[in-house]
Protein backbone atom coordinates (compact mmCIF):
# COMPACT_ATOMS: atom_id res chain seq x y z
CA UNK A 1 0.00 0.00 0.00
CA UNK A 2 1.16 3.29 -0.68
CA UNK A 3 0.11 6.10 1.60
CA UNK A 4 0.27 9.55 1.59
CA UNK A 5 0.17 11.56 4.17
CA UNK A 6 -0.34 14.81 4.75
CA UNK A 7 1.60 15.86 1.44
CA UNK A 8 2.58 19.98 0.55
CA UNK A 9 4.27 22.00 -1.79
CA UNK A 10 3.86 25.03 -2.79
CA UNK A 11 5.96 26.88 -6.12
CA UNK A 12 7.00 30.70 -4.98
CA UNK A 13 4.39 31.78 -2.47
CA UNK A 14 1.61 29.30 -4.52
CA UNK A 15 0.63 26.71 -2.50
CA UNK A 16 -0.50 23.49 -5.01
CA UNK A 17 -0.63 20.44 -2.62
CA UNK A 18 -2.19 21.70 0.89
CA UNK A 19 -2.10 18.63 3.20
CA UNK A 20 -2.98 15.95 0.83
CA UNK A 21 -3.76 12.73 2.24
CA UNK A 22 -5.17 9.29 0.53
CA UNK A 23 -4.09 5.78 0.20
CA UNK A 24 -3.47 3.34 -2.57
CA UNK A 25 -4.57 -0.20 -1.85
CA UNK A 26 -2.43 -3.20 -2.62
CA UNK A 27 -3.98 -5.13 -5.40
CA UNK A 28 -6.71 -2.26 -6.09
CA UNK A 29 -6.86 0.42 -8.93
CA UNK A 30 -6.98 4.00 -7.69
CA UNK A 31 -8.26 6.63 -10.03
CA UNK A 32 -6.76 9.84 -9.68
CA UNK A 33 -8.96 12.32 -11.06
CA UNK A 34 -8.99 16.32 -10.66
CA UNK A 35 -9.34 19.43 -13.43
CA UNK A 36 -6.48 21.02 -14.70
CA UNK A 37 -3.59 22.22 -12.62
CA UNK A 38 -5.70 20.54 -9.95
CA UNK A 39 -2.05 18.37 -8.64
CA UNK A 40 -2.27 15.09 -9.99
CA UNK A 41 1.33 14.79 -11.31
CA UNK A 42 2.82 16.97 -8.51
CA UNK A 43 1.19 14.48 -6.32
CA UNK A 44 2.89 11.80 -7.86
CA UNK A 45 5.91 13.19 -8.82
CA UNK A 46 6.49 13.69 -4.98
CA UNK A 47 5.55 10.26 -4.51
CA UNK A 48 8.58 9.14 -6.95
CA UNK A 49 10.53 11.41 -5.06
CA UNK A 50 11.54 13.32 -8.53
CA UNK A 51 10.06 16.37 -6.84
CA UNK A 52 10.71 17.29 -3.27
CA UNK A 53 7.31 18.09 -0.99
CA UNK A 54 7.12 20.48 1.38
CA UNK A 55 5.68 18.78 4.47
CA UNK A 56 3.68 15.56 5.09
CA UNK A 57 5.15 12.12 4.21
CA UNK A 58 5.39 8.75 1.41
CA UNK A 59 4.84 5.62 3.10
CA UNK A 60 5.13 2.15 1.14
CA UNK A 61 3.80 -0.72 3.39
CA UNK A 62 3.07 1.39 6.41
CA UNK A 63 7.07 2.77 6.74
CA UNK A 64 8.03 5.84 4.84
CA UNK A 65 9.53 4.80 1.30
CA UNK A 66 12.72 4.10 0.06
CA UNK A 67 14.65 5.04 -2.63
CA UNK A 68 15.19 1.67 -3.44
CA UNK A 69 11.56 0.59 -3.33
CA UNK A 70 11.12 3.78 -5.46
CA UNK A 71 13.31 2.80 -8.08
CA UNK A 72 11.38 -0.39 -8.13
CA UNK A 73 7.73 1.18 -8.82
CA UNK A 74 6.91 1.64 -12.53
CA UNK A 75 6.35 5.46 -13.21
CA UNK A 76 4.68 6.57 -16.45
CA UNK A 77 5.56 10.36 -16.39
CA UNK A 78 3.35 13.26 -17.94
CA UNK A 79 6.17 14.11 -20.02
CA UNK A 80 6.83 10.20 -20.95
CA UNK A 81 10.12 9.46 -21.33
CA UNK A 82 11.26 7.11 -23.77
CA UNK A 83 14.07 7.55 -26.63
CA UNK A 84 12.64 8.61 -29.52
CA UNK A 85 15.44 7.05 -31.93
CA UNK A 86 15.84 3.94 -30.08
CA UNK A 87 13.78 0.42 -30.98
CA UNK A 88 10.97 -0.25 -28.92
CA UNK A 89 12.15 -3.78 -27.71
CA UNK A 90 16.13 -2.64 -27.56
CA UNK A 91 14.41 0.10 -25.20
CA UNK A 92 12.51 -1.83 -23.30
CA UNK A 93 15.24 -4.69 -22.63
CA UNK A 94 17.73 -1.35 -21.59
CA UNK A 95 15.25 -0.26 -19.14
CA UNK A 96 14.72 -3.85 -17.32
CA UNK A 97 18.66 -4.30 -16.90
CA UNK A 98 19.12 -0.81 -15.70
CA UNK A 99 16.42 -2.25 -12.97
CA UNK A 100 18.93 -5.22 -12.37
CA UNK A 101 17.22 -7.89 -14.82
CA UNK A 102 19.42 -10.13 -16.40
CA UNK A 103 19.23 -9.66 -20.58
CA UNK A 104 17.61 -12.83 -21.01
CA UNK A 105 14.62 -11.57 -17.84
CA UNK A 106 14.77 -8.43 -19.39
CA UNK A 107 13.96 -9.41 -22.88
CA UNK A 108 11.19 -11.79 -21.65
CA UNK A 109 9.31 -9.55 -20.01
CA UNK A 110 9.83 -7.20 -22.80
CA UNK A 111 8.46 -9.26 -25.52
CA UNK A 112 5.61 -10.39 -23.08
CA UNK A 113 4.54 -7.15 -22.77
CA UNK A 114 4.93 -6.12 -26.52
CA UNK A 115 2.82 -8.98 -27.48
CA UNK A 116 0.01 -8.50 -24.71
CA UNK A 117 -0.03 -4.77 -25.48
CA UNK A 118 -0.21 -5.53 -29.64
CA UNK A 119 3.27 -4.19 -30.49
CA UNK A 120 5.07 -7.55 -31.06
CA UNK A 121 5.76 -6.48 -35.09
CA UNK A 122 6.61 -2.90 -34.22
CA UNK A 123 9.29 -4.18 -31.51
CA UNK A 124 12.75 -3.43 -33.75
CA UNK A 125 10.94 0.03 -35.03
CA UNK A 126 12.22 3.24 -33.65
CA UNK A 127 10.00 4.42 -31.02
CA UNK A 128 9.40 8.14 -33.18
CA UNK A 129 8.43 6.16 -35.71
CA UNK A 130 5.06 4.52 -34.28
CA UNK A 131 1.80 6.20 -34.21
CA UNK A 132 1.11 8.22 -31.47
CA UNK A 133 -1.10 5.54 -29.67
CA UNK A 134 1.80 2.84 -29.97
CA UNK A 135 4.08 5.59 -28.97
CA UNK A 136 1.71 5.55 -25.91
CA UNK A 137 1.53 1.16 -25.43
CA UNK A 138 5.49 1.22 -25.73
CA UNK A 139 5.00 3.73 -22.97
CA UNK A 140 2.95 1.69 -20.35
CA UNK A 141 5.26 -1.57 -21.58
CA UNK A 142 8.42 0.40 -20.16
CA UNK A 143 6.64 1.58 -16.95
CA UNK A 144 5.68 -2.32 -16.27
CA UNK A 145 9.18 -4.06 -17.95
CA UNK A 146 11.04 -4.38 -14.74
CA UNK A 147 7.82 -6.30 -13.03
CA UNK A 148 7.67 -3.33 -10.37
CA UNK A 149 6.39 -3.51 -7.37
CA UNK A 150 3.58 -1.10 -7.48
CA UNK A 151 2.51 1.39 -11.09
CA UNK A 152 1.63 5.22 -10.74
CA UNK A 153 0.82 6.14 -13.88
CA UNK A 154 -0.03 10.13 -15.43
CA UNK A 155 -2.63 9.90 -17.61
CA UNK A 156 -1.89 6.23 -19.28
CA UNK A 157 -5.12 6.45 -21.51
CA UNK A 158 -4.39 10.00 -22.94
CA UNK A 159 -4.23 9.37 -27.02
CA UNK A 160 -5.71 5.70 -26.92
CA UNK A 161 -8.77 4.87 -29.40
CA UNK A 162 -11.07 2.38 -27.67
CA UNK A 163 -9.50 -0.72 -28.90
CA UNK A 164 -6.36 0.27 -27.13
CA UNK A 165 -7.78 1.62 -24.06
CA UNK A 166 -9.14 -2.13 -23.55
CA UNK A 167 -5.91 -4.01 -24.24
CA UNK A 168 -4.61 -0.93 -21.28
CA UNK A 169 -7.16 -1.73 -19.10
CA UNK A 170 -7.01 -6.03 -19.36
CA UNK A 171 -3.00 -5.49 -18.43
CA UNK A 172 -3.23 -3.39 -15.94
CA UNK A 173 -6.41 -5.32 -14.38
CA UNK A 174 -4.00 -8.15 -14.22
CA UNK A 175 -1.21 -6.09 -12.66
CA UNK A 176 -2.73 -5.26 -9.77
CA UNK A 177 -4.97 -8.58 -9.40
CA UNK A 178 -1.03 -9.56 -8.99
CA UNK A 179 -1.16 -7.45 -5.33
CA UNK A 180 0.18 -4.63 -6.53
CA UNK A 181 -1.02 -0.68 -5.92
CA UNK A 182 -2.04 1.28 -9.15
CA UNK A 183 -2.36 4.74 -9.65
CA UNK A 184 -3.27 6.18 -12.10
CA UNK A 185 -4.58 9.42 -13.23
CA UNK A 186 -6.91 10.20 -16.14
CA UNK A 187 -9.57 13.15 -17.36
CA UNK A 188 -11.66 10.17 -19.31
CA UNK A 189 -14.16 9.45 -16.39
CA UNK A 190 -15.61 6.78 -18.13
CA UNK A 191 -12.84 4.62 -18.34
CA UNK A 192 -11.82 5.65 -14.87
CA UNK A 193 -15.52 4.14 -13.66
CA UNK A 194 -15.07 1.07 -15.28
CA UNK A 195 -11.38 0.59 -14.09
CA UNK A 196 -11.17 2.14 -10.36
CA UNK A 197 -11.91 0.04 -7.52
CA UNK A 198 -10.69 3.49 -5.62
CA UNK A 199 -11.11 6.66 -6.23
CA UNK A 200 -9.36 10.25 -5.47
CA UNK A 201 -10.63 13.49 -6.31
CA UNK A 202 -8.54 16.64 -6.28
CA UNK A 203 -9.06 19.78 -6.65
CA UNK A 204 -7.43 22.97 -5.78
CA UNK A 205 -4.71 21.22 -4.19
CA UNK A 206 -6.96 19.34 -1.77
CA UNK A 207 -8.37 15.64 -1.65
CA UNK A 208 -11.84 16.84 -2.26
CA UNK A 209 -13.05 13.29 -1.97
CA UNK A 210 -11.99 9.56 -1.81
CA UNK A 211 -13.07 6.19 -1.00
CA UNK A 212 -14.16 3.09 -2.80
CA UNK A 213 -16.03 3.48 -5.87
CA UNK A 214 -19.22 1.74 -4.75
CA UNK A 215 -18.88 3.93 -0.95
CA UNK A 216 -18.75 7.62 -2.73
CA UNK A 217 -21.72 6.44 -5.06
CA UNK A 218 -23.74 5.28 -2.21
CA UNK A 219 -22.16 8.80 -0.05
CA UNK A 220 -23.42 10.70 -3.38
CA UNK A 221 -26.83 8.91 -4.04
CA UNK A 222 -29.92 11.35 -4.01
CA UNK A 223 -32.88 9.95 -2.84
CA UNK A 224 -33.65 9.27 -6.42
CA UNK A 225 -35.60 5.48 -7.90
CA UNK A 226 -36.48 4.19 -11.06
CA UNK A 227 -39.42 2.15 -11.43
CA UNK A 228 -39.89 -0.25 -14.85
CA UNK A 229 -43.20 -1.47 -15.69
CA UNK A 230 -44.07 -3.96 -18.30
CA UNK A 231 -47.69 -5.40 -19.07
CA UNK A 232 -50.62 -4.69 -20.95
CA UNK A 233 -51.38 -2.01 -17.88
CA UNK A 234 -47.88 -1.34 -17.39
CA UNK A 235 -48.63 2.74 -16.64
CA UNK A 236 -46.72 4.40 -13.79
CA UNK A 237 -49.16 7.31 -13.87
CA UNK A 238 -50.18 6.58 -9.93
CA UNK A 239 -47.28 7.77 -8.78
CA UNK A 240 -48.16 11.15 -9.12
CA UNK A 241 -50.69 10.45 -6.06
CA UNK A 242 -48.35 8.27 -4.17
CA UNK A 243 -47.33 10.21 -0.67
CA UNK A 244 -44.06 11.53 -0.48
CA UNK A 245 -43.09 11.09 -3.95
CA UNK A 246 -41.92 13.47 -6.67
CA UNK A 247 -42.42 12.15 -9.66
CA UNK A 248 -39.13 13.56 -12.02
CA UNK A 249 -39.50 11.17 -15.34
CA UNK A 250 -42.62 9.51 -16.32
CA UNK A 251 -42.93 7.69 -20.05
CA UNK A 252 -45.46 5.07 -19.68
CA UNK A 253 -44.55 1.71 -17.55
CA UNK A 254 -41.29 4.06 -17.02
CA UNK A 255 -40.64 6.66 -14.23
CA UNK A 256 -38.07 7.97 -11.97
CA UNK A 257 -38.85 9.40 -8.86
CA UNK A 258 -37.96 11.16 -5.98
CA UNK A 259 -38.59 9.75 -2.41
CA UNK A 260 -38.88 11.69 0.78
CA UNK A 261 -38.18 8.70 2.95
CA UNK A 262 -37.37 4.87 2.48
CA UNK A 263 -40.45 3.77 3.66
CA UNK A 264 -42.25 6.20 0.55
CA UNK A 265 -39.75 4.10 -1.72
CA UNK A 266 -40.70 1.05 -0.35
CA UNK A 267 -44.55 2.14 -0.57
CA UNK A 268 -44.00 2.72 -4.07
CA UNK A 269 -42.43 -0.94 -4.47
CA UNK A 270 -45.55 -2.41 -2.66
CA UNK A 271 -48.24 -0.31 -4.83
CA UNK A 272 -46.53 -2.00 -7.90
CA UNK A 273 -46.25 -5.56 -6.49
CA UNK A 274 -50.06 -5.28 -5.79
CA UNK A 275 -50.64 -3.94 -9.30
CA UNK A 276 -50.73 -7.75 -10.73
CA UNK A 277 -49.77 -9.43 -13.81
CA UNK A 278 -50.72 -7.00 -16.41
CA UNK A 279 -48.30 -4.36 -14.54
CA UNK A 280 -45.11 -6.51 -13.86
CA UNK A 281 -42.24 -4.97 -12.00
CA UNK A 282 -39.24 -4.98 -15.13
CA UNK A 283 -37.08 -3.11 -12.47
CA UNK A 284 -36.78 -0.98 -9.40
CA UNK A 285 -33.90 0.43 -7.98
CA UNK A 286 -32.01 3.28 -6.43
CA UNK A 287 -30.53 5.64 -9.10
CA UNK A 288 -26.49 5.24 -8.62
CA UNK A 289 -24.77 8.49 -9.42
CA UNK A 290 -21.55 8.19 -12.37
CA UNK A 291 -18.55 9.19 -11.58
CA UNK A 292 -18.95 12.29 -13.79
CA UNK A 293 -21.61 13.38 -11.97
CA UNK A 294 -19.98 12.61 -8.41
CA UNK A 295 -16.78 14.30 -9.72
CA UNK A 296 -19.09 17.50 -10.84
CA UNK A 297 -20.74 17.58 -7.34
CA UNK A 298 -17.57 18.00 -5.61
CA UNK A 299 -14.92 19.89 -7.30
CA UNK A 300 -18.31 22.78 -7.51
N1 LIG B 1 7.59 23.37 -11.65
C1 LIG B 1 6.54 24.16 -11.43
N2 LIG B 1 6.69 25.48 -11.20
C2 LIG B 1 5.64 26.26 -10.92
N3 LIG B 1 4.36 25.83 -10.87
C3 LIG B 1 4.14 24.53 -11.10
C4 LIG B 1 5.22 23.61 -11.40
N4 LIG B 1 4.70 22.38 -11.56
C5 LIG B 1 3.35 22.51 -11.40
N5 LIG B 1 3.02 23.80 -11.12
C6 LIG B 1 1.66 24.29 -10.86
O1 LIG B 1 1.07 23.47 -9.89
C7 LIG B 1 -0.31 23.32 -10.14
C8 LIG B 1 -0.65 21.84 -10.18
O2 LIG B 1 -0.09 21.30 -11.37
P1 LIG B 1 -0.18 19.75 -11.74
O3 LIG B 1 0.59 19.58 -12.99
O4 LIG B 1 0.20 18.97 -10.55
O5 LIG B 1 -1.74 19.58 -12.01
P2 LIG B 1 -2.52 18.39 -12.72
O6 LIG B 1 -3.66 18.08 -11.82
O7 LIG B 1 -1.60 17.31 -13.04
O8 LIG B 1 -3.07 19.11 -14.03
P3 LIG B 1 -3.35 18.55 -15.52
O9 LIG B 1 -4.57 17.71 -15.43
O10 LIG B 1 -3.57 19.81 -16.28
O11 LIG B 1 -2.12 17.79 -15.95
C9 LIG B 1 -0.60 24.05 -11.44
O12 LIG B 1 -1.12 25.30 -11.15
C10 LIG B 1 0.77 24.18 -12.07
O13 LIG B 1 0.84 25.32 -12.87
Amino acid sequence: MIDVQNISRSFGDRRVLDGVSFEVASGRMTGFVGGNGAGKTTTMRIILGVLAKDAGEVRFEGEPITAEQRSRIGYMPEERGLYPKMKVLEQLIYLGRLHGMSSHDAKRSAQGLLARLGLEERENETLESLSLGNQQRAQIAAALVHEPIALVLDEPFSGLDPMAVEVVVGVLRDYAAQGAPVLFSSHQLDIVERLCDDLVVIGGGKILASGSREALRAEHAGREFELELAGPAADAGWLREQPGITVTHLDGGRARFEAAADSDAQAVLARAVAAGPDAQIRSFAPVVPTLAQIFKEVVR
